[in-house]
């Protein structure tokens, strides 16, 4: 046979299926008008293992694609089956109905900060917030507490550093605690090593800094043989060497940090690789989803199956999401069992992607929607503050 026979045998083949496809989706839409009558749940897991016993005993050498294939039809139908019972109405109604007032206008609202004065995650809430009033906490963990009790009206926290990656404390607190993520900003991070006045690069034995600060600027810290300190702050850890006073101490902060303890400077950029770019969020109890909002957050938990994950992404693609970021953290009081965090590219108000939230919520164990805001692809300016 040639080519373009082949083609049309695939051509017709694809018809059928495509009409079999079609009565198959009827079909399942039958099935939830009973199922709303009957009170069913939607997903029936045994009905769908029988199924896929069948394929798998009957497809032969294709098994393993044809079991494929049937689960994403069974995923599509259940998708099809929460939408016309109207699944996740409450995330619909939430989505619809939520705040788009933009950040920057919110001059009442209070900026929990992590660190003090000049630490990185201020400098861009003062991007994010121009006019705000910021309010500094010691950790991450106090930044959430403060928005958990309503002392401060949003926090801004970093999530992932393009040399040190993901900030896994801050995805765990966020997983912990479900707010929302309201913005995002991006920030250039020079980091400076600095210590007291009469210090210098053999002075030093010991410098201090977030964990984060130390994993960007191993090779300074290698190059003084110096002893590296994790801190909770860039910031606090510039405080902690002006108050110790000691020429064999050092911290890795900003240089607004830096002069702000009246340090000097003894090594700028201190960062192993140039670029180096934090990308920081901004939390709040209530959802916010400001009219340019152009990325969604979510997470979910998924059970031990071959292909769970792959089927979810399959969904997104379908929709036309972009993936742009996936972390996996380990679920409370569960020994390897995993919180699937994923930032994509879209917006939560247009239709078919509210409607694949809303399927998802009725559909993933643990299902929870993060938020809708808009993404920054360039990093904005290191303010002055
Ligand atoms: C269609 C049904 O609903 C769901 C979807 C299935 C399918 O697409 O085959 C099977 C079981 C259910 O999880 C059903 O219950 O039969």
């Amino acid at each position: 046979m040639k080519l373009e026979e082949v083609r049309k045998e695939i051509d017709q083949i694809d018809e059928q299926m495509l009409n079999l496809f079609l009565r198959r989706m009827d079909a399942a839409a039958q099935v939830a008008r009973i199922k709303a009558q009957t009170g069913q749940p939607i997903y029936n897991q045994r009905r769908e293992q029988e199924i896929l016993d069948e394929v798998t005993k009957k497809a032969g050498a294709y098994a393993a694609p044809a079991k494929i294939l049937f689960q994403t039809m069974m995923d599509v139908s259940r998708a099809l089956q929460h939408n016309l019972l109207g699944g996740g109405k409450e995330l619909r109604e939430q989505i619809e109905h939520a705040d788009a007032a933009p950040l920057r206008e919110r001059v009442d609202a209070v900026i929990a900060c992590p660190g003090t004065k000049g630490s990185f995650s201020s400098l861009a809430a003062k991007n994010l917030f121009p006019d705000s009033t910021l309010a500094f906490y010691p950790r991450f963990y106090d930044v959430f507490d403060a928005v958990k009790k309503g002392e401060a009206t949003f926090g801004v926290v970093p999530v992932e550093n393009s040399t040190a990656g993901s900030v896994e404390e801050v995805y765990d607190l966020l997983l912990k605690h479900r707010f929302f993520i309201a913005g995002e900003e991006m920030l250039p991070i020079d980091h400076c090593l600095c210590g007291v006045p009469g210090a210098t690069l053999s002075s030093i034995r010991r410098i201090y800094s977030h964990p984060q600060g130390l994993n960007q600027c191993r090779g300074i810290i290698d190059a003084c043989s110096a002893e590296a300190v994790a801190c909770d702050n860039t910031a606090i850890a510039a405080d902690l060497v002006a108050k110790e006073r000691d020429p064999a101490n050092a911290a890795i902060c900003s240089a607004q940090a830096a002069q702000k303890n009246g340090l000097v400077i003894l090594k700028k950029p201190a960062q192993d690789i140039g670029g180096n770019t934090t990308r920081f969020i901004v939390i709040s109890r209530t959802l916010i989803i400001e009219p340019e909002a152009d990325k969604i957050s979510l997470s979910f938990s998924l059970p031990h199956v071959t292909g769970s994950l792959h089927r979810i992404l399959s969904r997104f693609a379908a929709c036309g999401l972009n993936l742009t970021k996936i972390e996996s953290r380990p679920m409370e009081n569960s020994r390897f069992e995993y919180l699937f965090y994923l930032d994509f590219t879209g917006s939560a108000r247009a239709k078919d992607t509210l409607s694949l939230l809303c399927a998802l919520s009725g559909d993933l164990p643990e299902f929870t929607f993060l938020g809708n805001y808009a993404a920054r692809r360039e990093s904005g300016e290191t303010a002055d503050i």
